[in-house]
């Protein structure tokens, strides 16, 4: 059946191999307006991406992409509720800051149908995750906090599964293995803002600045640039990915090629969605056009290789056995600090005490608690949803069909904590009914911290959530006290028109009694008393 020359097995085979491809996860990074989704649809030679402000006429796939996931908000944090991702420009409301948006897209990447060679590469299990709204707020630690909780997440997730004592065979591991920061072509080095949150991400990925949109520069302005983003990647310590080779470990060819490499950061590259007859890339000036894959013009050819070839690797194993090792050897030890502080703290009485003590969520001895008692300690605990602070938006009477969409995530938070303390319950008979000292304790950090790192994650969740939800009340209050104020204004207008017009009308009474007004400019309103007034005068004559 899998004979090479039966194309249908083949087809099967390759599918095969394609549940089985590389994982690889890519963040794009930096401020609006410098070319990030630009460069996503080069690096994925499709038209794939909309931009925020107009649009792709061309909507157009690579045959070697297959989109498995279309692109969807995977976190977000704004000051109005929306994620600016959705929310177009609005010029009524342009002063409410976008605050952040974080989207994934995952595709598949394989090989090229029309292709006739017969090398085998192996499938790209492709995510790559967007930002938008960086640098557009005044206060943007709002977005540096919300990228560094994502990532943060991720690696959570990762620890959450490796602790678990049954582990998912379809588990997803979404860390991001490479972020490209991209800079403004300023010419004047980095901003605050680039070297904080390059700084703050590189706990979490690999980073790599980029000079976006190259062709604002001169090749000698270029050089300058360059070289004053490396000065200030020393000065501040930003520790950015270096392409380095271990002269006793790696062979010539890696030494000399990680070198020119690392010659030629931070790369510069030109993007374009616009195509030429020929279906090459290309940028339309008014004096010519340029083709963005020139290297001479652009290292957009030489940082596709990196990313997509020499370095995929390097990438991926880096935030395995690095970032990821570190992350994963301070949270293990925190958790057990925590655990064994807990226990000193309570002693052998923790049950008569554990009543009167409340101790802030989430913490160990809350979860001691919960698997003994079904209850948290804690009172700011949100996660059981009976103990739930109720929001007024939360415990209203209104349908389901009449709920925001932040009601409706919080609903399912809701569902998924009681989810997660059912499971507790269920499984904290054998953590108490193992015997031996040691092991149970090894079995119940093994079974607490995934319960931990998620109650934490779920807690983060649910707190931004009625952050944004008491946001958007307290804009809503501030719009209704503004239309109360206008409503207010008009009816006084009102009052002050009504009253003029009687002022009008009574002093034309007054004026009438002497000078007789002619038919033609008797008005409707004041009809019936002129009329009158007539009708009297008649009969006086
Ligand atoms: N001159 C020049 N313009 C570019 C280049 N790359 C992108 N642009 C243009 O820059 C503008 C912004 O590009 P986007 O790709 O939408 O930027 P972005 O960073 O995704 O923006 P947000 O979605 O707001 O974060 C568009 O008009 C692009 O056509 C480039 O290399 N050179």
């Amino acid at each position: 059946m899998d004979s090479p020359s039966q194309p249908p097995a083949n087809l099967f085979r390759r599918k095969k191999e394609n549940k089985r491809g590389i994982t690889y996860t890519m963040l794009l990074c930096g401020p609006s307006g410098t070319g990030k989704t630009t460069f996503a649809n080069n690096l994925l030679e499709s038209n794939l991406f909309p931009h925020r402000y107009g649009h792709l006429d061309n909507y157009e796939i690579s045959p070697r992409i297959r989109v498995s996931s279309p692109t969807k908000v995977v976190s977000f944090n704004s000051k109005n509720g929306i994620p600016s991702y959705m929310s177009g420009f609005d010029a009524a409301r342009a002063e409410l800051e976008p605050g952040i948006t974080i989207t994934s897209t995952s595709v598949e990447i394989g090989r090229d149908p029309t292709d006739v060679s017969d090398e085998e590469e192996e499938n790209i299990l492709f995510n790559l995750i967007n930002t938008h709204g960086i640098g557009e707020n005044l206060d943007d630690s709002l977005c540096f906090d919300e990228i560094t909780l994502y990532l943060e997440q991720q690696f959570d997730i990762v620890l959450a599964e490796e602790t678990r004592i049954r582990r998912n065979p379809r588990f997803e591991d979404t860390r991001v293995h490479v972020a490209l920061y991209f800079v403004e072509p300023t010419g004047h080095g980095l901003r605050e803002l680039d070297v904080q949150l390059m700084k703050k991400i590189s706990r979490y990925t690999n980073v790599l600045p980029i000079i976006s949109r190259a062709d604002s520069f001169t090749k000698e302005e270029l050089s300058i640039f360059r070289k004053t983003i490396n000065e200030d990647i020393q000065r501040f310590h930003i520790p950015v990915f270096k392409f380095e080779a271990d002269p006793d470990e790696d062979d010539l060819e890696t030494i000399e090629e990680n070198q020119s490499l690392s010659n030629i950061q931070p790369f510069a590259v030109v993007c374009s969605d616009l195509k030429d007859k020929n279906g090459n890339y290309i940028r339309k000036y008014t004096w010519g056009d340029i083709l963005i894959n020139d290297p001479n013009i652009s290292d957009l050819n030489i940082l596709k290789n990196v990313l997509f070839g020499s370095h995929l690797q390097e990438f991926k194993d880096t935030t395995q056995n690095l970032l990821y090792e570190n992350y994963r050897a301070e949270k293990l030890s925190s958790v057990s600090d925590s655990r064994n502080a807990s226990q000193d703290l309570h002693g052998s009485n923790e049950s008569e005490e554990s009543d009167k003590r409340h101790s802030a969520a989430p913490s160990l001895s809350n979860f001691a608690s919960l698997v003994n008692t079904g209850h948290f300690k804690s009172s700011q605990s949100l996660a059981l949803s009976s103990d739930l602070p109720a929001t007024p938006e939360l415990n209203s009477n209104k349908t389901e069909t009449e709920d925001s969409p932040i009601r409706q995530i919080s609903r399912s938070i809701k569902n998924e904590n009681e989810e997660i303390i059912r499971s507790i319950k269920q499984e904290s008979p054998r953590i108490q009914s193992n015997s031996n000292p040691d092991r149970t304790k090894l079995r119940s950090i093994s079974e607490t911290v995934p319960y931990v790192l998620r109650h934490e994650r779920i807690i983060a969740r649910q707190q931004k959530l009625e952050k944004l939800e008491a946001q958007s009340a307290k804009e809503l209050q501030i719009r209704i006290a503004e239309l109360e104020k206008k409503a207010h204004d008009l009816k006084l207008k009102e009052k002050l028109l009504r009253q003029r017009h009687l002022d009008q009308s009574s002093s034309s009474l007054a004026s009438n009694t002497t000078v007789s007004r002619p038919q033609s400019q008797i008005k409707k309103e004041d009809t019936y008393t002129d009329l009158a007034s007539i009708a009297s005068n008649k009969n006086k004559v």
